[in-house]
């Protein structure tokens, strides 16, 4: 059966351009070419293989980690790729490890936080990668609480130098990606102490182990935190511990684009917002967000070209049984997944942008955005991660039992996505931010400022707090409007309730931690009409292609009217829509079923993914699951012999003794 396309039916019923599609899925023409021919490099380089990685031992797959880095770099540099090639390469590994942080947060870090000279000394190092850097922040007692970090820095006049020392067990750094076994330095978070005085926390570069044998250098203890969820996964990452005994480093290994400390030990605050020193964390959020709609695309890839090959009842006399995308409940779970991993995708490009504009802006020391990029980094990093390590998990359930093997390729991409929740801040504790940011907007909107940006909303409270939905028939569910004045009435009187809430409490710090449940939703709430408003303001864009821009249109209100569905609670109790209008929006969301159906094969191909990046028999492209399941089955260890190890002293008496009982 090698060679038939068995999805090839479904390619066929496609009523749009795939291969305008995937332009638009990659973001330009060269994005589409630089991706593809990337993929197709990795895909084809034996050192690249992924398939065995579950079977490896910790030991063995870190090595092999370190082998894949180390080829890697080597083809970057045989090939001269540029930076935006090198980057596809390493995305296109699928393999998480060190070359992560020292690219995605030590470089940044560096970039953002040091002057111009420390950048001239520390990034002609790092870019090269004759030092290798991460982000050592963490500790065991501290992450989302970046200010009760322990570790100190203290200065000393006498030599001119911090000394950077763990004062308890809880100060010890622990999480830090790279650190376990790789990295030659890290930038540091610690309090900065000169003159007996606490000037709270700055990054400081500090060199952890020798150039020369890798060996950690005097007083610094290391070492790899343990083996995290999952076969394979996150465990090709050493995330790490670190501890100082009074490790002595220059002054100026202190990032002073900043704030600085002088010879003489003065503290020289920076004229700019000091919240800037959390600059590397709104850089890493933004990338985040632009990788959900990876993992989200790639988990829905596999779901939809498996729900295509899988067929359960309906055969009458020996007949051909229904696919099972074909049923309704199967759709209902998987299109809205389809519709998210598109929605991401844009939204991550339009954050992209923000998040350009944002540091053009503060070069030329103009700070009023930052907030609004804070909000937005933190907001959309926590509802895309969740919603795609849900839908990983969904997607999985999708493909029933197959969908729990490993080489379905679903449990991995889980145990490797699901800490996104978690990492570059805790999910709930970011949406809490975004939920200050709303609560301060909802304050000031009285006092004659006009909000701006995402919150230009707010603006219009006199109508948004009052409006009702105008739908009729299903098909009013399709104005964009109509459904942008739903979302926005939805956020706005939810923020409005908190501000109310809130303004009972006497003390607003004690108000806010006792309404914290409800601001994390309505911080969801306008998060989800960012996504929404982002998604419509695509469609408006000048779309090619034949067919391409009527899936998008069908995606986006889905996307939608998935979301009102579900949270119909909330649209409900605000009173934004009836009970008909939210009858009439599940119509309309059937109808929309309908009319992705044939194209959803179609619509996952133009993601372009290959083979070797999805590492998934459930989601190969040219459907053909079954031989290759028995095939992946045959290669487990445990049918490298008949019997197993282990017969002849473990199983075998015990049966002896079964019979000789039941002989009894
Ligand atoms: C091919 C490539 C694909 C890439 C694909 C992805 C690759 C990716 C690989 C990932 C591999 C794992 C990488 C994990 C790497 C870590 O996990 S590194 C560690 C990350 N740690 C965190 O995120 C900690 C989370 N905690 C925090 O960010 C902060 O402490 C909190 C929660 C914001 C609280 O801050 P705080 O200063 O204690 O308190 P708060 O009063 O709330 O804030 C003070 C002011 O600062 C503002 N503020 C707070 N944060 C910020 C900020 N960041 N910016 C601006 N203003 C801020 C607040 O709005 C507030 O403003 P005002 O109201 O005073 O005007
Ligand atoms: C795979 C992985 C990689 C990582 N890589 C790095 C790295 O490279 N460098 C680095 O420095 N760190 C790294 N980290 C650490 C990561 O950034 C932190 O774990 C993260 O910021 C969450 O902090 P925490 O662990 O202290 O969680 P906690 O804050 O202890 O969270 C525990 C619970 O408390 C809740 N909570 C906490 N504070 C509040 C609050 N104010 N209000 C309401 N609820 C609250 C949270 O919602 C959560 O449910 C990594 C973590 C992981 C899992």
């Amino acid at each position: 059966m090698e060679g038939i396309d068995h999805l090839a039916d479904e390619r066929n019923k496609a009523e749009f351009d795939v291969e305008d599609m995937k332009i638009v899925w990659a973001g330009s023409r060269h994005a589409f070419e630089v991706s593809d021919r990337i993929a197709r490099l990795v895909a084809s380089d034996p050192v690249f293989e992924k398939s065995n990685r579950a079977r490896l031992s910790r030991k063995e797959l870190f090595k092999s980690t370190l082998r894949k880095c180390a080829h890697a770099f080597k083809r970057i540099i045989e090939l001269r790729l540029n930076e935006e090639e090198a980057g596809r390469l390493r995305h296109f590994i699928d393999q998480p490890a060190y070359v992560d942080l020292h690219w995605g947060m030590f470089v940044p870090a560096i970039k953002g936080q040091g002057t111009e000279e420390q950048q001239k000394k520390w990034l002609s190092l790092a870019n090269k990668m004759q030092i290798i850097g991460c982000y050592a922040q963490t500790e065991l007692g501290h992450g989302s609480n970046v200010q009760g970090l322990e570790t100190t820095a203290t200065f000393d006049p006498k030599t001119d130098e911090f000394v950077i020392h763990t004062p308890t067990q809880t100060a010890s750094k622990w999480w830090p990606g790279g650190l376990g076994k790789v990295s030659t330095h890290a930038v540091v978070y610690a309090r900065l102490i000169t003159n007996g005085k606490d000037y709270g926390i700055h990054g400081f570069i500090v060199q952890l182990r020798s150039l020369e044998d890798h060996s950690p250098l005097p007083n610094i203890t290391v070492g790899d935190i343990g083996t995290k969820m999952g076969n394979g996964a996150y465990n090709s990452m050493d995330n790490g511990f670190l501890m100082f005994d009074h490790v002595r480093i220059p002054r100026d290994q202190m990032l002073m684009r900043l704030s600085k400390v002088t010879r003489e030990g003065e503290y020289v605050p920076s004229d700019v917002p000091k919240q800037l020193v959390y600059g590397t964390m709104v850089y890493v959020r933004q990338t985040i967000v632009a990788d959900a709609s990876n993992a989200l695309s790639r988990a829905v890839c596999i779901a939809t070209r498996y729900s295509a090959v899988r067929r359960q009842f309906g055969a009458h006399n020996g007949g051909i049984e229904t696919q099972v995308i074909d049923y309704k409940t199967q759709q209902n779970r998987l299109f809205p997944l389809l519709a998210s991993a598109y929605a991401f995708r844009f939204v991550g490009e339009w954050l992209k942008w923000l998040y350009t504009d944002v540091t053009e802006r503060l070069a030329a020391s103009d700070f009023a955005t930052l907030p609004e990029a804070h909000a937005c980094t933190a907001g959309l990093k926590s509802l895309t991660t969740t919603a795609t390590a849900d839908g990983i998990e969904e997607c999985r359930k999708l493909c029933g039992g197959h969908g729990y093997l490993w080489c379905s390729g679903l449990p991995e991409l889980f145990a490797v996505y699901v800490p996104a929740c978690t990492y570059e801040g805790d999910n709930v504790v970011l949406q809490l931010q975004v939920a200050r940011f709303l609560m301060k907007t909802v304050a000031q909107l009285g006092s004659g400022k006009v909000p701006v940006g995402t919150t230009a909303y707010m603006g219009r409270a006199a109508h948004l707090l009052q409006c009702r939905s105008g739908v009729q028939k299903a098909e009013d569910w399709l104005n964009p409007d109509a459904v942008l004045e739903a979302f926005e009435a939805r956020a706005l009187r939810m923020a409005v309730t908190c501000a109310k809430n809130l303004s009972k409490f006497e003390n607003q710090e004690q108000g806010f931690q006792e309404l914290l449940a409800d601001l994390v939703e309505a911080a969801i709430a306008h998060c989800q009409l960012i996504v929404v408003s982002k998604f419509i303001a695509k469609l408006e864009q000048d779309i090619g292609g034949k067919g391409v821009k009527k899936q998008l249109n069908n995606l986006c209100y889905i996307y939608a009217l998935y979301l009102l569905h579900k949270h119909l609670g909330d649209f409900l109790s605000t009173n934004c829509i009836t009970p008909k209008q939210a009858s009439l929006a599940n119509d309309q969301l059937r109808s929309l079923y309908t009319q992705v159906r044939p194209n959803a094969v179609a619509l996952v191909d133009a993601f372009n993914y290959t083979d070797h990046y999805l590492n998934s028999v459930l989601g190969r492209y040219d459907g053909n699951v079954y031989p290759k399941l028995f095939e992946e089955a045959w290669k487990d260890p445990l049918n490298d012999s008949v019997v197993p190890d282990g017969y002849h002293e473990y199983l075998r008496p015990v049966l002896k003794q079964q019979l000789r009982t039941a002989r009894l």
